[in-house]
């Protein structure tokens, strides 16, 4: 087979990327002429998915190849800056690009995505490797991407987060959350009020969990291009996630209490036999069969039964997946539905109004096995039949089926894109709220008291066996009512806990405390890969925090107690984190093993490694981070930011450690006069020649005794360097033009601000070649979630 006509696939929610296969045995290599299946056909001929009259158009549409999207990403005037640069530059750019004769469309705004902020275009990469337009827009998204500016998602896949809702204020959950980008869609919103350079506090939180241990530090990775010290990443299985605790305002007698913590807003973007990435993922149309579903649901239903346990009253909940098969879908939400009566379907049909979508279906017909039997209109009638005594194993419950009352659920309110609607891929979203606690009648609240028994007995999940492990003890807990529990004895020691937790984490099994229901057994919540350190909260007069501060001269509305270091002795001997109070309120009051808390808060300072890294007196010296810049700006005195020009930023882009004595007045002096160590410089806007900078952006430099750095990632260098002087002249850059595999220079663009994401000290550089570029967009599109 000509390697040119095969097209790999990745099944949706399995996260396989393309590189984790050998060539040579892969089954997953598709022609064209493949894309059939007469399974999938009778299946969703027999649901009426689609009127009878359109079914060839949609089916016709799940072979056409999916348009790259991507989403501008980052917080909102960041985003709107580059997506005028898009608009503006690219996009003019790209129009009556000819390619062989052929007229190539530029790219084109969604027209459903508030404020034109996602795009959508259609070019085979024969056209992005060749055409000299569209490969300088190639490289720019590749960067951009990197950095953090733009999110390489499907469309589709944009639409769970925005019905969600989130604010500043939300306690958020994201309960199958890898690869992240939906979470980092959420923290964007969290996010809302972050300003150009600097990064706001939110006093909300975001939860992001994943079951499966690799993925969820793809998604910490991820979630690195958003810095949030409002973030916490767990690694649990989501359909018995405990109810964690936080704290409660204080008695009146002045004592320490806790509460549960309950969610305003939870996604559920839940794993799913992922039919509707069809489009992208080839290989689905060999393998399709409608049993992948069937297992699938009883997954599916305990993790949103799960989330709706962990819901405030009047929380909202989304509900999601990329398959089109209605027992994945509205099967789950009836199910959810029945056995919780608080919650009800919301009708979000005046949100986002371009968007083109079908109402879910009330009416649907499993099928008991591979072949496609749907003759059983009901679960009766199943029972009843030849079929399910001849095949008593089968696993299909009720809840598989339409239940009987099927009207009361208002599965119309749920909603149903298909790929011919507006050339995206397949995909389903409900949005779920609960009741004010008011609105709930005693019968109801019975049912509600009566949950755990009512949990469907379904097949288990294949889960990593580390997720199997982790069985916290509060997962059985019943009650989802927020209680104010006074807390036993004061709030011990966080250190001393964190201690004991490591302790906890080696060994196999411990007896804990159930709150309210004496001793049980629980099995180790550390055991598998769960490896992490623990997380202890520095002393607000720990030296080195206190060295870090008056370096920076941090003013006092920094929250020197929220600063926190991951390591077995509790010390600040490498990375210090800042959380906010509520990330800080979940670590003091959970036992990190048992959540296998696998992240809390943004790493701001480091310790400058070699060198002159040790100030007078010996202590060692440390450094603000690129990512951890924006939080802590708002903090640092201005006095201290020095001020310098477009042509300075140019010698700091152009090699890695310009000496002081090459720049020019007025910087060389105030650079010469500054101490060795961490200093922030602010670069104003700006025209010098072709590069404009429009706004003002603020980066970290390192000085040593001679020289000065930029502290930024060899990526996120080039990106502004592209950015603001249409061209790669980082060392780097140089380097691959030299090799004639220099990525393509565009023409100079207005500069954002760059996210200086990385540790530069420890850093390998790393030539960036064009075939990287295009594998960098291949390796986003394999790890894009649907
Ligand atoms: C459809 S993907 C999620 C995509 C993600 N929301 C995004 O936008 O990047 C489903 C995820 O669920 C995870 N998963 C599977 N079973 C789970 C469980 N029982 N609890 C939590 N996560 C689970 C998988 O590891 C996978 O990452």
């Amino acid at each position: 087979m000509a390697k040119s006509k095969r097209r790999a696939f990745k099944k949706g929610g399995s996260g396989q990327s393309r590189k984790d296969k050998d060539d040579s045995t892969r089954t997953d290599i598709i022609e064209k002429s493949d894309m059939d299946n007469e399974r999938f056909k009778a299946y969703y001929q027999a649901q009426n998915l689609v009127p009878e009259d359109e079914w060839e158009i949609f089916y016709d549409a799940l072979k056409q190849h999916l348009p790259t999207t991507f989403r501008v990403a980052g917080s909102r005037q960041v985003a709107n800056s580059l997506n005028r640069m898009i608009k503006d530059v690219h996009v003019p750019a790209l129009s009556k690009v000819i390619f062989e004769g052929q007229e190539i469309p530029p790219p084109a705004q969604i027209p459903w995505y508030p404020d034109g902020l996602a795009w959508h275009f259609n070019v085979p990469k024969k056209i992005l490797r060749k055409s000299p337009e569209f490969k300088k827009f190639h490289s720019f998204l590749v960067f951009e991407t990197e950095v953090g500016n733009v999110s390489r998602q499907e469309a589709v896949s944009m639409l769970p987060p925005l019905f969600l809702e989130v604010e500043p204020h939300h306690k958020v959950m994201d309960m199958c959350a890898a690869p992240g980008s939906k979470t980092a869609q959420l923290l964007e919103a969290l996010h809302a009020q972050d300003s150009v350079t600097a990064t706001s506090i939110p006093s909300g939180l975001l939860v992001a969990n994943d079951s499966d241990h690799k993925r969820t530090h793809l998604l910490i990775h991820q979630s690195a291009r958003l810095p949030s010290p409002a973030l916490v990443v767990t690694n649990l299985d989501a359909s018995i996630y405990p109810i964690m605790k936080i704290d409660a305002p204080v008695g009146p007698n002045g004592e320490k209490r806790t509460q549960q913590l309950l969610f305003d807003r939870i996604l559920c973007d839940v794993p799913c036999s992922g039919d509707g990435t069809m489009r992208k993922n080839l290989g689905i149309w060999k393998n399709w069969q409608p049993m992948d579903g069937n297992g699938l649901h009883g997954l599916q239903v305990r993790i949103l039964q799960r989330a709706m346990k962990l819901l405030k009253p009047e929380g909202r909940i989304v509900y999601s997946t990329c398959s089109l098969n209605p027992v994945e879908n509205e099967a789950v939400l009836t199910a959810a539905l029945k056995s919780n009566p608080d919650f009800y379907l919301v009708d979000v049909s005046s949100m986002l109004p371009a968007l083109k979508r079908r109402p879910g279906l009330s009416s649907w017909r499993p099928s008991v096995d591979r072949s496609i039997n749907t003759a059983y209109a009901t679960y009766e009638e199943f029972q009843a039949s030849q079929f399910a005594n001849d095949n008593p194993n089968t696993k299909l419950t009720e809840g598989h089926w339409p239940p009987k009352d099927v009207e009361r659920y208002d599965l119309p309110r749920s909603m149903r894109i298909y790929p011919h609607l507006q050339d995206t891929g397949g995909f389903f979203v409900a949005v779920l709220e609960r009741r004010a606690q008011t609105d709930m009648n005693a019968n109801e609240k019975k049912r509600e008291a009566s949950y755990s028994e009512e949990l469907p007995e379904t097949k288990k999940p294949r889960l990593e066996k580390e997720a199997n492990e982790a069985e916290p003890s509060t997962a059985l807990e019943t009650d989802a009512d927020i209680e104010i529990e006074a807390e036993a004895s004061p709030v011990k020691d966080v250190a001393v806990d964190a201690k004991e937790d490591e302790a906890e984490a080696t060994s196999t099994s411990a007896s804990v405390a159930a709150p309210g229901k004496g001793k049980k057994k629980e099995k180790a919540s550390g055991g598998g890969t769960f490896k992490e350190h623990p997380y202890t909260f520095l002393s607000p007069t720990d030296p080195i925090l206190l060295h870090c501060i008056e370096r920076l001269s941090l003013n006092s509305d920094f929250p020197s107690s929220n600063v926190l270091v991951r390591n077995p002795e509790g010390d600040a001997v490498r990375s210090l984190y800042l959380a906010n109070d509520l990330v800080k309120s979940v670590v003091e009051h959970n036992n990190y093993t048992r959540i296998r808390l696998s992240a809390a808060g943004t790493k701001v300072f480091s310790k400058q490694e070699g060198g002159k890294a040790t100030a007078v007196g010996g202590e060692p010296q440390f450094r603000v981070l690129g990512e951890g810049l924006p939080v802590i700006l708002p903090f640092v005195d201005p006095t201290t930011i020095i001020t310098a020009d477009l042509a300075t930023l140019k010698v700091l882009v152009q090699s890695y450690y310009p000496l002081v004595s090459s720049f020019v007045e007025p910087f060389k002096s105030v650079a010469e006069a500054r101490p060795v160590g961490s200093h922030v410089v602010r670069f104003p806007p700006e025209v010098m020649g072709s590069a404009v900078l429009t706004h003002e952006i603020v980066l970290p430099i390192w000085k040593s005794n001679v020289s000065l750095t930029l502290m930024m990632d060899k990526k996120a260098k080039s990106a502004l360097s592209l950015r603001l002087f249409g061209d790669d002249i980082t060392t780097a850059g140089r380097d691959a033009a030299q090799k004639h595999t220099a990525p393509a220079s565009g023409s100079a663009t207005p500069a954002l601000p760059a996210k200086a994401n990385d540790d530069v000290g420890s850093e390998m550089m790393v030539v960036v070649q064009e075939s990287d570029l295009l594998d960098a967009m291949d390796d986003s599109e394999v790890n894009e979630a649907v």
